[in-house]
């Protein structure tokens, strides 16, 4: 690989825009990078270009297509542009599952929507801690007392979901006029991400565990291989080591390994990279898909979890569930149907927390700790974190 290798000069973390479709997020992602690249430490990435499809790009060794990348003066960011829009809440759950912190983008001028919520309540299961609120478009009303109200149901709503509501940083912005240059809300921009810098914390990272990595993509390069992409969840991966891809049943050799386009040298748990698999056909691997050194974890299928079953108010559903139920479960990347026993219970009505054994259509690596999300036809009506597995 003759391109410039990545040099690991400062802290890397993971973040990205969520909330409702339409409040801002890839404007302010462009806005973001649009700051840093004037103060020298990123590069301008436009609107158009965060907001393209991934089959257009994929070209070359590259990371999934909504992120870009960036430093601020004290660290290196890898940040995720989620789509707002309800159908892609599956790619929010298996995104947000790798996020060391959120940025909840709120548009100042509509408040707290419903992906607003579902996108919170979603992060706080897949264990996003750290959430910092971009009031967006308070460009457009001079009205100080709506955007105070907005922040307040946004603190309340944060704090509703296990968040100290009261004390995460809500920064008021415009994405759109930052991007255009206006100096107020530029200034704006760099606020955000100061509080984002001392807000969210370092990760601890596993970096001594076993390497563990859950395919986000699947790409091919002509002439060169098989590519998966993804963030190590833990360990590490150089050139030349063995893994094993589960779900795919095969074992093989890392061949190349990049983040963003740069060779690197070793990934590192909290990385987001490609890594060229040595003889694995395209369609013999896909997302959700886990990649690990060999014998290190064990797929299975059953599991017992505690779930919170979503209100309707929160977009769940309506009636309750009952044993033999049987939804999509999304576990990392990967997106299972399963089936549900309650017990003795037998029904879980929509806003409880129960109690559930789940048994899935398929293995996958499952451990105790692990989140996932329920789903069915199309929305979220659980999430909840595996207790112990079984067989
Ligand atoms: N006035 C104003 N308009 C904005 C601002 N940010 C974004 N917009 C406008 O809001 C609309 C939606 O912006 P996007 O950045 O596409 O929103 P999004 O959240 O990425 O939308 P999805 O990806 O579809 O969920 C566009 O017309 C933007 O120009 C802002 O700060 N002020
Ligand atoms: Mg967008």
């Amino acid at each position: 690989m003759s391109k410039t290798a990545y040099v690991r000069t400062k802290p890397h973390l993971n973040i990205g825009t969520m909330g409702h479709v339409d409040h801002g997020k890839t404007t302010l992602t462009a806005a973001i990078t649009k700051v840093l690249a004037e103060r020298g430490t990123g590069t301008f990435v436009p609107f158009d270009r965060i907001d393209r499809a991934p089959e257009e790009a994929a070209r070359g060794i590259t990371i999934n297509i909504a992120h870009v990348e960036y430093e601020t003066d004290t660290r290196h960011y890898a940040h995720v542009d989620m789509p707002g829009h309800a159908d892609y809440v599956k790619n929010m759950v298996t995104g947000a599952a790798q996020l060391d912190g959120a940025i909840l983008v709120v548009s100042a001028l509509d408040g707290i929507m419903p992906q607003t919520a579902e996108h919170v309540l979603l992060a706080r299961q897949v264990g996003v801690d750290h959430i910092v609120v971009a009031l967006n478009k308070a460009d457009g009303t001079d009205d100080e007392e709506l955007i105070d109200l907005v922040e307040l149901e946004v603190r309340d709503l944060l704090t509703a979901q296990g968040y100290p509501g009261d004390s995460v940083p809500v920064v008021r912005v415009s994405g759109l006029r930052a991007l255009e240059g206006d100096p107020r809300w530029t200034a704006s921009i760099e606020a955000l991400l100061d509080a984002v810098d001392t807000y969210v914390p370092m990760p601890e990272r596993y970096l001594d565990a076993p390497f563990l990595l859950s395919v986000e993509n699947v790409l091919t390069i002509t002439g060169r291989g098989t590519v998966v992409t993804g963030a190590v969840e833990r360990g590490t991966v150089r050139v030349g080591d063995r893994v094993e891809v589960l779900g795919a049943g095969v074992e093989t050799v890392v061949t190349g390994v990049e983040t963003f386009g740069k060779p690197m040298e070793e990934a590192q748990a909290g990385d987001n990279v490609a890594l060229l698999l040595r003889g694995v056909p395209r369609d013999a691997v896909r997302r959700g898909h886990v990649v690990a050194a060999p014998g290190s974890v064990v797929p299975r299928r059953r599991f017992t979890a505690q779930v919170y079953v979503l209100s309707a108010r929160e977009g769940g559903r309506t009636t309750p569930v009952a044993t033999g139920y049987r939804p999509q479960f999304y576990i990392r990347t990967a997106d299972v149907v399963g089936d549900v026993d309650l017990g003795s219970a037998g029904v879980a009505r929509p806003g409880e927390t129960v109690e559930m054994c789940v048994e899935l259509g398929r293995e996958v690596p499952l451990e105790p700790g692990l989140g996932f999300a329920i789903r069915e036809g199309g929305r979220t009506v659980g999430a909840g974190t595996i207790h112990s597995v079984g067989s």
